[in-house]
């Protein structure tokens, strides 16, 4: 089990003078799904990796306990009893994602699993309700039985550059938290710079975040390469100043096997293999899941599986 992020006080030094080279990190974004060619079992192996650090998430309008009930068993046992056994794993998914009112039945259809529930909060998607409202929803996820909270944050603190009070609301939002783990998402399709997107990132740990995600899924553009290797540089540089480890969540758009892959190369080049793990990598993504099964499925028979045999839920 990986430590807890602290935070480290509220340090604008450590940041305001960063400045990304966009197209610098483009072009070094593009360069990465080529850095590996994963094929065959190494493949396989790296696909089973990415359902182990899947936060398997519903997070709409229509959701039923029903629903939320189907995608735990899937949860449970992601990649059936069948295909587990022909490839020798046993395993399950990183977490489920859901909204507050969700929880109860997820935590409900996942006793004994040991998989968590994630809820997000804050008034996802775009958080614009009153602090103490947003601070109270934290309370109910927790209270109803959330191990993790996703958070949006306002992102005109980070349009306007104002840190601190950025850095007050997250740290207020960590101890709403108490012991549950805190993923705070940046909203960086919202965020128009990648240096406004360092900073976010920079005083979501300084605040005590356990994860930083890039995206709610429901932003015009969601996770992206040069914005997910800007968060990582940032990780990375959180770690040198004060010690401590923070985990990363890409999510929304993440769809095929490729996007698993891909995320998990620039995961092992940026911070290295150990970072490759459910206590420090999730992939949040609604509809990623049926594509693994099916490239995983193809790996073991040989041939491609209908997509409506693995729809998740
Ligand atoms: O946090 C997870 C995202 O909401 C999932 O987005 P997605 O539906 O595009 O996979």
């Amino acid at each position: 089990m990986v430590t807890r992020n602290q935070g480290s006080g509220f340090k604008p030094a450590l940041f305001t003078s960063r400045v990304v080279n966009r197209p610098a990190a483009e072009w070094l974004a593009a360069s990465l799904p080529g850095l590996r060619s994963l094929k065959g079992a190494h493949q396989a192996a790296w696909l089973v990796n990415a359902v182990r650090c899947l936060d398997l998430t519903t997070l709409a309008g229509d959701d039923t306990a029903g629903r939320v009930a189907r995608l735990c068993a899937k949860a449970r046992d992601p990649l059936g009893p069948h295909l587990a056994e022909a490839l020798g794993v046993s395993v399950t998914v990183g977490a489920v994602c859901v909204y507050p009112t969700m929880v109860r039945h997820a935590v409900k259809a996942l006793e004994g699993s040991g998989v968590p529930v994630a809820s997000v909060a804050t008034g996802f998607p775009a958080g614009l309700t009153p602090l103490p409202l947003r601070l109270a929803e934290i309370s109910y996820a927790v209270d109803q039985g959330a191990d993790e909270i996703d958070v949006v944050i306002t992102r005109e603190y980070a349009l306007t550059g104002d840190w601190a009070a950025l850095y007050e609301e997250i740290a207020q939002m960590r101890a709403a938290c108490g012991e549950a783990h805190l993923k705070v998402i940046l909203a960086t399709g919202d965020l128009r710079s990648l240096t406004t997107v360092y900073r976010a990132a920079m005083v979501a740990m300084q605040a005590g975040a356990d994860f930083i995600k890039t995206s709610t899924g429901k932003e015009e553009v969601n996770a992206t390469l040069p914005v997910s290797l800007i968060m990582l540089r940032a990780i990375r540089d959180y770690q040198a100043q004060t010690g401590q480890i923070v985990g990363f969540k890409p999510a929304g758009g993440l769809r095929t096997s490729k996007d698993a892959l891909t995320w998990q190369v620039l995961m092992k080049e940026e911070l290295g293999l150990s970072w490759l793990q459910p206590d420090l990598f999730r992939i949040g993504a609604s509809s990623l899941l049926a594509d693994i099964e099916r490239q995983l499925s193809h790996y073991v028979t040989g041939r491609y599986a209908a997509f409506h045999h693995q729809e998740p839920a």
